[in-house]
């Protein structure tokens, strides 16, 4: 599985920053929204799908599995904290993405086996995005949790164009990142410069 610029939303996301991503070639779009309501989340999941659908790319929620079930989105990201992976599979179906956040090797050991498409692994690197980040992992860290995981790995968490080869080269299937595109200038050609990084990586 080659996932590539996985693009992570900021809080109060609008819609034209993911059209920025999906037309910069990023290959999974995360609905991400800690401030906004589920009716909120919903009604943006719904205008988002049609926008990804013709992008060709996946629209992931974060965290909410009713907002995933009611807008129709094509999967669901987990944390830790965010309830039993096993009912949500249930609840999604075999055919959805159901991602989850692994911060330790021994999350990754204890991972519901089956339940899980795709691994989130970090923080890398502390970031101000997530202030209630766990410990971060580094590169080297990184590289262990992904070596051992039976399934495919992003890394996220203070990442950015330089750490693509490293990520690359630690068997990771994608990067997933928020503020290298939200926080630039031109968020399409920062989009497109991470999509270029990885695929000459
Ligand atoms: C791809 C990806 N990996 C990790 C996370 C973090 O999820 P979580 O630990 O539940 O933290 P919040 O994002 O909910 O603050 C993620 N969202 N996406
Ligand atoms: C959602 C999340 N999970 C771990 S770190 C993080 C935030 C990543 O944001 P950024 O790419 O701006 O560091
Ligand atoms: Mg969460």
């Amino acid at each position: 599985m080659s996932i590539g610029i996985y693009f992570v939303t900021p809080d109060g996301c609008d819609d034209a920053l993911v059209c920025a991503a999906l037309a910069g070639g990023a290959g999974l779009i995360q609905l991400r929204d800690k401030t906004a309501t589920e009716a909120e989340m919903v009604a943006q999941a719904r205008r988002l799908l049609p926008l990804c659908r013709a992008a060709g790319v996946p629209l992931i929620v974060n965290d909410r599995l009713e907002v995933a079930l009611a807008s129709g989105a094509d999967g669901l990201h987990m944390g830790q904290g965010d309830g039993d992976p096993a009912q949500a599979r249930a609840a999604l179906g075999p055919d959805r993405h159901l991602g989850l956040s692994i911060e330790t090797q021994a999350q990754l050991a204890a991972m519901p086996k089956g339940a899980i498409s795709l691994i989130g692994v970090g923080p890398v690197r502390a970031t101000a995005t997530k202030p209630d980040h766990a410990t971060p992992l580094g590169l080297d860290g990184l590289a262990q949790v992904v070596a051992h995981s039976p399934i495919p790995a992003v890394a996220i968490g203070g990442v950015g164009l330089a750490d693509i080869p490293a990520i690359r080269a630690a068997g990771c299937a994608g990067v997933a990142v928020v503020s290298a595109i939200s926080g630039a200038d031109d968020p399409q050609a920062a989009t497109r410069d991470l999509v270029n990084a990885w695929r000459h990586a």
